[in-house]
């Protein structure tokens, strides 16, 4: 008999996730189906989104073979049926207030600080790169966590240093690094781009340094269709890319509306679900299918 979600003590709500306490040592992550879009969590879910992210997480902290946070299997006992797939039971860890961002393409937040002065984090970029451009050998690319609603504020290692101290920044660095190459190997050989990623680490209590939170899921990294891929055109988004289209071009809704945007037509979200099904079934090799807690 699997204990009710209402048990656990709600300690984190985010946009599209919630963190649970169990125990002492042990908290539930949780996953939605909740899809975010220029900045607004959409009215309308997307079925299956929460468990095939929690898939993916599960077979990179597998696949990557790195000490993490999780604290038992994908059916583990004291996950409530009510989010039975798209929950882990993770250890409780003191986690490092640094956003480990590692960049094997130049997009983005890091685009926008390369055309303004020629580098990313008080890293040098050879110039003439353009949006899309490969980033070889990848670039860590630290921030700090920002308040609820705004964006994380790109820092240097310096500054991580200053914050954390030379050694973990260092050991943060280095695991960014290692952790997202192999697992942009891993997805590059099956036809899928991860062109960046945002990793979070935390401490045990005897002083180990685990990979936590999610890992080069599509929420916390930019994917892209490698069959796609040419440097210098903008790559779109292999999950979202169906959802922005769709709010900006058919639904009649704007960026600057200044209002939310409108709930998505059925087709949009099986459209979409589909896409996170295929990343998942493309990289890691398995049946979405064999995944716990699917409909009954
Ligand atoms: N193992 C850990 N130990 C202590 N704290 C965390 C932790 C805190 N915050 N976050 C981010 C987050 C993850 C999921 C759902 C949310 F609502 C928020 C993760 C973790 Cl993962």
């Amino acid at each position: 008999m699997r204990p009710e979600l209402s048990e656990y003590t709600p300690i984190y709500s985010g946009k599209v996730r919630e963190l649970y306490e169990i125990d002492g040592e042990h908290l539930l992550l949780v996953a939605s189906d909740r899809i975010s879009a220029y900045d607004y969590v959409l009215d309308t879910p997307i079925p299956d989104k929460g468990r095939v992210l929690t898939a993916m997480s599960v077979f990179f902290f597998d696949a990557l073979g790195v000490p993490n946070h999780l604290a038992g299997p994908a059916d583990d006992p004291r996950i409530p049926e009510s989010v039975l797939g798209r929950a882990l039971v993770t250890r409780r860890l003191d986690m490092v207030p640094v956003e480990c961002v590692a960049r094997g393409y130049l997009t983005g937040s890091g685009l926008k600080e390369y055309r303004a002065n020629g580098e990313v984090c008080g890293v040098p970029l050879p110039e003439g790169l353009v949006d899309g451009s490969r980033i070889d050998p990848p670039i860590f690319t630290p921030a700090t966590k920002a308040a609820v609603g705004d964006h994380d504020e790109n820092v240097s290692f310096e500054r991580v240093a200053e914050d954390v101290g030379i050694e973990l920044a260092t050991r943060l660095r280095d695991l960014t690094l290692d952790v997202y190459g192999r697992g942009a190997d891993i997805a590059r050989t099956r036809g899928i781009i991860l062109a960046d990623t945002k990793f979070e680490f935390g401490l045990s209590s005897d002083g180990d340094l685990l990979l936590a939170d999610e890992v080069l899921t599509p929420d916390s990294s930019r994917y892209w269709d490698g069959a796609l891929y040419e440097p210098g055109t903008v790559l779109p988004s292999f999950d979202k890319q169906i959802v922005r289209d769709w709010l900006t071009k058919d639904s009649g809704w704007s960026t600057d509306a200044g209002a939310p945007p409108p709930a998505l037509p059925a087709e949009v979200v099986e459209r979409t679900r589909a896409r996170y099904i295929e990343a998942y079934e493309r990289i890691s090799g398995l049946s979405f299918a064999d995944w716990p807690g699917g409909a009954a």
